[in-house]
């Protein structure tokens, strides 16, 4: 990982509950924490802002913030933080909410410029409103662009869209997939949303009990068949992918990754070499021995099994596949499992009978 992005040993203490995380984040992208409630997210946060006591240590950039004997205290953190309720000041225009923050950065520290943070942001046309004639997703955004406009060197997010109704969060959502490619910062996101987690992060840390239970890149963590999101009904792996070609006839796009091409229902307005994420659940994929093009699934690709986990329980096999450098996960009867005889390290055809874009 990274030299430069969050690294962080700390330990806490809140009325009974102990935290203590190892943390290792890339400098730029969103992590997303998950875990269920009560295992100490929003704790953690508040330990990376200072606004916890917690011994040990914290680097963001290759900064110190925190080691032994040493302490930035809040205020001089540069970070910003967006909690679930947008806190702006009422009687401020949004444009005046927005330059609140911007002006009391020292000009030399300023490295967004209102115009980028109210394009990324979409404000434009709602730069004269107060905030009380805003939406609730209106007022988050207006909520981010102003943290963005504090130049953090690294931001807080903690369920941003949790207040939100399902209409505004799906409003919202796109500007911060747009986020990731403008910004140059670690954002930390805290959600309870599979929804969100998919769509947004780019590095997942998994949490129970106020400690770390996994970190890494999405794509790896999801793929994991030790923890206990592999053994969820909706389990299965995020893909990122480019769109390669559309076939206008069918309706379908080929979406291309490091392992192969999946077809897709072809997504509205996505221009070719676009870059979109696959989800796959696992339940939607079968294993066969034999390449057979003569049935009606489409998606056909070879792969090497990498790992099996049966759940004598459920009666179920997890097996995790690869596809090149992308795995993917099957969810098999264990009674298949032994009468294909499936072993690791064998090659077989994944048959995967229904590809989601995440949108
Ligand atoms: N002020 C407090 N004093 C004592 N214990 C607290 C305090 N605030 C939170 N806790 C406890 O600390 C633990 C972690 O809480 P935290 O809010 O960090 O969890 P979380 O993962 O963010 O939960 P959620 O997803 O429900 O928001 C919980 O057991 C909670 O009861």
């Amino acid at each position: 990982m990274s030299e430069q992005g969050v690294r962080a040993q700390l330990q806490s203490q809140r009325g009974e509950f102990s935290l203590a995380v190892t943390l290792d984040l890339p400098a730029r992208g969103i992590t997303v924490l998950f875990g269920p409630s009560g295992c100490g997210k929003t704790t953690l946060l508040r330990c990376l802002a200072g606004l916890q006591a917690a011994t040990g240590e914290l680097h963001v950039h290759g900064e110190r913030w925190q080691s032994s004997g040493h302490q930035l205290a809040v205020h001089q953190r540069p970070l910003a933080y967006v909690f679930q309720e947008a806190s702006l000041f009422p009687h401020l225009s949004v444009h005046h909410n927005l330059m609140y923050g911007y002006r009391r950065t020292p000009e030399e520290q300023r490295r967004v410029q209102p115009a980028q943070a109210i394009q990324w942001l979409g404000l434009d046309h709602l730069l004269e409103r107060k905030p009380q004639q805003l939406s609730g997703g209106e007022r988050q955004r207006v909520a981010i662009a102003r943290a963005l406009l504090t130049s953090p060197r690294l931001l807080l997010m903690d369920e941003p869209l949790s207040a939100l109704d399902q209409t505004s969060k799906r409003e919202i959502l796109p500007y911060l997939q747009k986020l990731h490619d403008e910004l140059a910062i670690p954002v930390v996101y805290v959600t309870h949303s599979v929804d969100e987690m998919a769509r947004l992060a780019d590095y997942l840390v998994l949490m129970e009990h106020g400690r770390v239970v996994a970190q890494g890149t999405l794509t790896q963590v999801l793929a994991r068949l030790d923890l206990n999101l592999s053994r969820d009904e909706d389990s299965g792996v995020i893909i990122p992918a480019w769109i390669r070609e559309h076939d206008t006839r069918w309706q379908l796009s080929r979406a291309e990754f490091e392992g192969g091409s999946l077809w897709v229902r072809s997504p509205a307005d996505t221009p070719v070499s676009s870059q979109i994420r696959l989800r796959v659940l696992a339940r939607d994929v079968s294993i066969a021995l034999a390449h057979h093009p003569d049935q009606s699934i489409q998606n056909l690709l070879p792969a090497t099994i990498d790992e099996l986990a049966g759940d004598p329980d459920s009666g179920m096999t997890m097996v995790r596949l690869q596809l090149a450098q992308t795995p993917l996960l099957a969810r098999l009867t264990s009674r298949a499992v032994d009468r294909l005889g499936l072993l690791p390290g064998q090659s077989v055809w994944v048959q995967i009978k229904a590809v989601a874009i995440v949108e």
